[in-house]
C-alpha cells in the first residue's frame, strides 16, 4: 500500500452520483451529477487546475447512473494524470442480513447485493452499476463497499421487527435503517469535536431528497424512522414514508393496480412530489405561495416533530438534536419550523443564529443542544475504503 493512498470515492444516489477522489484525507477534486434523467449537471472542484466546473451535461450523458458514469471516468483519468487509483469506495444503500461492516467487493458479493436490489430500487441498482464502471474503468484498485444499513445491525429488537409471524423476521423482513454513513459520521464530528457528552442522548435528522431521523444512545442506533425499504418514515422528495399497509391492498384489489405501478406511485410520485403537485425540490417549495406547497411541509415538519417526540421517549430523555443533509443544512424555515414551541422538551432555537449559518443554533434558555452539521458520506467511505486496505496490506498476525 502506498504511503499516501489515491482513494475516489462513489456515493449513487437516486437522483444523483456524488463523487470525491482524495489523495490520503486530501479531497482533490470534488464534486456531483445531479438531475440525472430530467436535468443533467455537473458541479465538481478541482484542486489541481483550481477551477469549478459548473455546467449541464448532455441529455444522452445524463440519461441514467451509467452514462453519467462514462462521461466522469475521462474527467476522473485526467484528473489522476496517470496516477494510479489504488481504490474505489461505494456507498451500497442496501447490505441485508449478510452485511454489517465495511468490505471488498468480490463477485459473490456482488451477486449477494444484486439479489437485494427489489428491496432499495432507487438506489441499488445506481451502487451496483456505479461498481461496474469503476472496476472496468480502475482494474486494479481495490473496490470496497460501505452499507447505508451497517450502522443500525444492532437495534434492539423491537426496533428492528414488525408485528408479523417470526418466520418473516428470520427470512429477513426487518427494520433496517439507511442513511447509517451519514450518521457514523454526524457522531464521529461530535467526537472530534469535543461535543460528545458520553452518555449522550441524541436524535439526528438526515433531511435530504431521502429523508430519515436516527434515535442514538452512546454513539448506537437504537431506533430509526427508515424500515424494510428506504420508503419508510419521513416523507420525501418522492417517497411516501409511513403508509398504512393497508392502502397497498386497497390499490391492488380495489384500483387494480400492478406492483410496478404501486411501486412508482409510492417511490416516484409521492412525498413532496405527490402532496404539493409541484415539485420534489424543498428549494423551491419553500420559494412558492402555491397552498400544494405548504401542504406539502406541512406534512413534512409534522412528521418530523412527530418522530422527534417518540425519539425522545425511547431515549427516555433528549440532549442534542442535529440537523443534517440538503435540506437540514440550507432550509432555516424547516428548522424553525421543527423547533417551534418545544418548550416542553427544553428544546428551543436561537432564530438569528439558525439564519447565519452557525453549528450550535441553540437558544441560551434551551437544555437540549440544537447542531446544524453538514453530512460527509464521502469522508466516511474514505476512512472505512483505507482501514480495509490496511488490513489487506497489514493482515493481522502478520
Ligand atoms: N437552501 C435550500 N433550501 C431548501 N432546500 C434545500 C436548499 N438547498 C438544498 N435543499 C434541498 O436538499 C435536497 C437534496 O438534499 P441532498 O441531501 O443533497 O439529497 P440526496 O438525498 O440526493 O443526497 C433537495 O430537496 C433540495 O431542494
Ligand atoms: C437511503 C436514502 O434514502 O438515500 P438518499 O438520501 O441518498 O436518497
Ligand atoms: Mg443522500
Amino acid at each position: 500500500m502506498t504511503m499516501t493512498p489515491v482513494i475516489l470515492v462513489l456515493n449513487s444516489g437516486s437522483s444523483s452520483i456524488k463523487f470525491t477522489l482524495f489523495e490520503g484525507d486530501r479531497p482533490r477534486l470534488a464534486g456531483q451529477i445531479s438531475g440525472l434523467g430530467a436535468e443533467p449537471h455537473i458541479d465538481l472542484k478541482s484542486e489541481r487546475t483550481g477551477g469549478r466546473i459548473d455546467r449541464q451535461l448532455s441529455a444522452e450523458a445524463g440519461r441514467t447512473h451509467r452514462s453519467a458514469l462514462a462521461s466522469l471516468i475521462p474527467i476522473l483519468e485526467e484528473e489522476t494524470n496517470g496516477q494510479k487509483v489504488d481504490a474505489v469506495g461505494h456507498r451500497v444503500v442496501h447490505g441485508g442480513m449478510q452485511y454489517a461492516t465495511p468490505l471488498q467487493i468480490t463477485d459473490d458479493v456482488l451477486s449477494d447485493l444484486k439479489s437485494l436490489e427489489p428491496l432499495a430500487p432507487l438506489h441499488q441498482p445506481h451502487n451496483l452499476a456505479g461498481i461496474d464502471a469503476a472496476r472496468s474503468a480502475f482494474p486494479n484498485a481495490i473496490q470496497t463497499a460501505c452499507f447505508d444499513t451497517a450502522f443500525h445491525r444492532n437495534h434492539p429488537w423491537v426496533n428492528d421487527t414488525f408485528a408479523l409471524p417470526q418466520s418473516l423476521y428470520e427470512e429477513g423482513v426487518r427494520r433496517y435503517g439507511f442513511h447509517g454513513l451519514s450518521y457514523e459520521y454526524i457522531c464521529s464530528h461530535l467526537k472530534e469535536t469535543g461535543q460528545d457528552f458520553g452518555a449522550g442522548k441524541l436524535v439526528v435528522a438526515h433531511l435530504g431528497n431521502g429523508a430519515s431521523m436516527c434515535a442514538i444512545r452512546d454513539g448506537q442506533s437504537i431506533g430509526s424512522t427508515m424500515g424494510f425499504t428506504a420508503l419508510d418514515g419521513l416523507p420525501m422528495g418522492t417517497r411516501c414514508g409511513q403508509l398504512d399497509p393497508g392502502v397497498v391492498l386497497y390499490l391492488m384489489t380495489t384500483k387494480g393496480m400492478t406492483p410496478e405501478e404501486i411501486s412508482d406511485l409510492l417511490y416516484k410520485q409521492s412525498g413532496l412530489k405527490g402532496l404539493s403537485g409541484i415539485s420534489q425540490d424543498m428549494r423551491t417549495l419553500t420559494e412558492s405561495d402555491d397552498p400544494g406547497a405548504s401542504a406539502a411541509i406541512d406534512y413534512f415538519v409534522f412528521r418530523i416533530r412527530r418522530e422527534l417526540g417518540a425519539m425522545a421517549a425511547i431515549l427516555k430523555g433528549l440532549d442534542t438534536v442535529v440537523f443534517t443533509g440538503g435540506i437540514g443544512e440550507n432550509a432555516a424555515v424547516i428548522r424553525s419550523m421543527v423547533c417551534a414551541d418545544q418548550d416542553w422538551l427544553g428544546l428551543s432555537i436561537d432564530e438569528e443564529k439558525n439564519n447565519a449559518r452557525v453549528e450550535d443554533i441553540t437558544a441560551e434558555t434551551s437544555r437540549v443542544r440544537v447542531l446544524v452539521i453538514p453530512t460527509n458520506e464521502e469522508e466516511m467511505i474514505r476512512r472505512h475504503t483505507e482501514r480495509l486496505m490496511r488490513a489487506e496490506a497489514f493482515p493481522a498476525g502478520s
